[in-house]
């Protein structure tokens, strides 16, 4: 776990979490450790922790965006939107946004993507959150910086309940904020 750094050492609420995660290996490929955070989302007490956790910091940080990335950022990043009083936009897979776009594409552990965001979601200056459910490589949310950062906005933090510490690497220095390490046991 990453208690030492996030500054939830001694916090039950984390060992929760990382139980509740579980691990499918060989999918979507060979070789990959799934993270699967259905079952934190599906316990009540563990996603109110973890939406909990995520409002404590960000609440007085005058956060006014939080960016959700496509699919499982869309899972968090209402909820956390909602209770600190900022807008959530969506960073979206490519195709699904109808008005104009900016795009950015980026390499997975397992393939390419894009994401795109909608020209005017943000204004110039906003203060920006990023949420997703898991770091890995740091592609995705490298992209999703870079998305934020074209409109304008200032990207103040990435936040993730799963990630690996190497996922940092990627994003240039910009602040990352993580619950729990991968799980490696499939139990
Ligand atoms: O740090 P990275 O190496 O970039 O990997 C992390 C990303 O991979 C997963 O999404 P995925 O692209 O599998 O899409 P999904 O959420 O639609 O399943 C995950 O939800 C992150 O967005
Ligand atoms: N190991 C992993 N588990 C779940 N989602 C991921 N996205 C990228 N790597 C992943």
């Amino acid at each position: 776990m990453f208690a030492a750094e996030n500054g939830l050492r001694g916090d039950p609420r984390l060992k929760g979490i990382s139980e509740a995660i579980r691990v499918v290996p060989n999918f979507p490929k060979p070789g990959i450790m799934f993270q699967d955070i259905t079952a934190v989302v599906s316990n009540h007490k563990v996603f109110k922790d973890t939406v909990d956790i995520f409002v404590d910091r960000y609440r007085d940080m005058g956060i006014s965006v939080v960016a959700g990335v496509e699919a499982r950022g869309f899972i968090f990043a209402p909820a956390i939107a909602l209770a600190i009083g900022a807008k959530f936009i969506p960073l979206r897979k490519p195709g699904k946004l109808p008005g104009e776009v900016i795009s950015e594409l980026y390499e997975l552990e397992y393939g390419n993507d894009c994401l795109e965001m909608h020209l005017g979601a943000v204004q110039h200056g906003e203060r920006a959150l990023v949420i997703d459910d898991i770091v890995a490589t740091g592609g995705t949310l490298s992209a999703a910086i870079r998305l934020l950062e074209r409109a304008g906005a200032e990207v103040v933090e990435c936040a993730c309940v799963i990630g690996l510490r190497e996922g940092r690497r990627r994003l240039d220095g910009k602040p990352l904020y993580i619950l729990v390490e991968p799980r490696q046991d499939s139990s």
